[in-house]
């Protein structure tokens, strides 16, 4: 049983829009409530019915973060490509700065939120695929479930402006019982079948993979990732929260995220953060050069072992490594990491490995660094600049949110983003997965085409396209 005392929304929403008559401007109202525990993925699928479309899902990989939000109380979007993380920032800072807020717990990840993320490449391009999310998109949700550390909690957000009256409480009300009537209904059953698998134009990735490590011997470019698609035809509608369920299932150890939008779902289950903020502490990740998993924990040894010693490997990592430390540097006044490389073992691959963590300098943000980051070379490429307009240039793929940053910023400025890769986007009954790889002067087209064959399986396996 959930319940819900009553609360001060009442308050709340009076107060608003008596300032939104006078200011003229929406004003949000923001509630916290500590709640019963209740499985994140119950909540999201409980939202199906009301909210199908306007939901997004969230877990970090120590699971001390679970954050699942569902409707839309407010949107932040454009495509405008110059200074978009600057101009998202903005829109948050001014829209909580005369919010209600209620709020008695000093939690990261509880009260007003915004959940979204951001294109790899503004300026490519798009395609009817990514038709359905803006370059720069997030959603402030209407109701909000947030698990920190284990303790759990409720967000009701509304937004009220000077046409409103207190009718408002009553419509809110009502929404949240309704919403809170369907957690016990069954929610869905695995029914849906792969029925064709379509890889994009494998051979000319091939070569285009080897033009790049000709070119790549010529310099300045030292390292460009390139990515591809695969896409997949179903019998049945796919069903977000099973693939949810399948990708919480088996991949522990990652980011795992769905983010609706106008009726598309874009899935993932990341191992690689871009960043997390929480006050003045920034951690980062450089997480590039990859192998596959032993199938015997002898041969999975090795194959560690094989990696923190290849030079291929090493390099590609060390790029990622080079250009972090050096963005960290930019809003940190210390930054630390540990000298040697380390391996970081996902179900289906292991990585190179170094985490980067930074204490932030005054006047600094989460989505300055952010900005500072993306794309780090484990996505672009060194140097950065030039690697992402040869991506755009050769590669023949609308990447959309593929490798982008993705994740949270709360009132509070804290939050994090997950580099949104092993990660799909859902329409329908047809799926795109995307996967991609570094490519140095010495990469094999052949061992890059294994590569992102490997980078699939996660996705692909949650959807049920292998048996496990
Ligand atoms: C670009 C992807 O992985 C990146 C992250 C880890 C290892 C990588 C690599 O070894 O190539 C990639 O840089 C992807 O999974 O689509
Ligand atoms: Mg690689």
């Amino acid at each position: 049983m959930v319940t819900i005392q009553e609360t001060e929304l009442k308050e709340g929403i009076l107060d608003a829009i008596q300032r939104a008559k006078a200011s003229s401007k929406p004003v949000l109202v923001s509630e916290v409530q500590e709640i019963n525990h209740i499985e994140p993925l119950s909540f999201f699928a409980a939202g199906h019915e009301l909210f199908l479309g306007e939901r997004f899902f969230w877990k970090d990989p120590s699971d001390e973060t679970f954050i699942v939000g569902l409707g839309i109380c407010k949107q932040i979007q454009s495509d405008q490509a110059a200074d978009r993380f600057f101009h998202v920032e903005e829109e948050w800072n001014s829209f909580i700065q005369d919010a209600i807020i209620y709020n008695r717990f000093q939690l990261n990840g509880v009260g007003p939120l915004m959940f979204g993320g951001f294109s790899f490449d503004p300026i490519k391009e798009k395609t009817k695929l990514w038709a359905k999310y803006s370059d720069s998109l997030f959603h402030i949700p209407r109701f909000m479930y947030s698990v920190i550390n284990g303790q759990a909690f409720l967000t009701t957000n509304v937004v009220c402006t000077q046409n409103d009256d207190l009718s408002l409480v009553e419509i809110v009300r009502g929404e949240r019982e309704s919403l809170f009537s369907l957690l016990t209904a069954d929610r869905y059953q695995e029914n849906y079948e792969l029925v064709s698998e379509k890889e994009i134009k494998p051979n000319e990735w091939k070569e285009t993979v080897s033009a790049i490590t000709n070119e790549l011997k010529k310099g300045p470019l030292k390292k460009v990732v390139l990515a591809r698609e695969t896409r997949l035809l179903f019998n049945k509608f796919i069903q977000t929260e099973q693939v949810l369920e399948n990708l919480l299932k088996l991949q522990r150890e990652s980011f795992v995220f769905a983010f609706e939008s106008n009726g598309d779902c874009f899935i993932g289950a990341s191992p690689e953060r871009l960043v997390k903020k929480s006050g003045t502490s920034f951690l980062t990740t450089c997480l590039a050069g990859s192998i596959a998993r032993g199938k015997t924990e002898e041969e999975d040894q090795l194959l560690g072992k094989t990696l923190l010693a290849d030079p291929k490997n090493l390099i590609e990592h060390q790029y990622v490594v080079q250009m972090i430390k050096e963005a960290m540097g930019t809003v940190c006044e210390e930054v630390t990491l540990p000298k040697k490389t380390q391996l970081l073992k996902m179900r289906d691959i292991q990585h190179l490995y170094t985490p980067v963590i930074g204490k932030a300098k005054k006047d600094t943000s989460l989505l300055l660094l952010v900005d500072r980051l993306h794309p780090t070379p484990a996505l672009g490429g060194l140097p950065k600049e030039q690697a992402v307009e040869k991506i755009r240039e050769v590669e023949d793929l609308d990447r959309g949110f593929y490798g982008a940053p993705l994740g949270w910023v709360d009132y509070q400025r804290n939050g994090e983003f997950a580099v949104s890769i092993r990660s799909g986007l859902i329409q329908g009954d047809e799926v795109s997965i995307f996967a991609g790889c570094g490519v140095v002067e010495d990469s094999n087209p052949d061992s890059e085409y294994i590569e992102t064959k490997i980078k699939f399986r996660p996705m692909l396996t949650a959807l049920g396209g292998v048996k496990q």
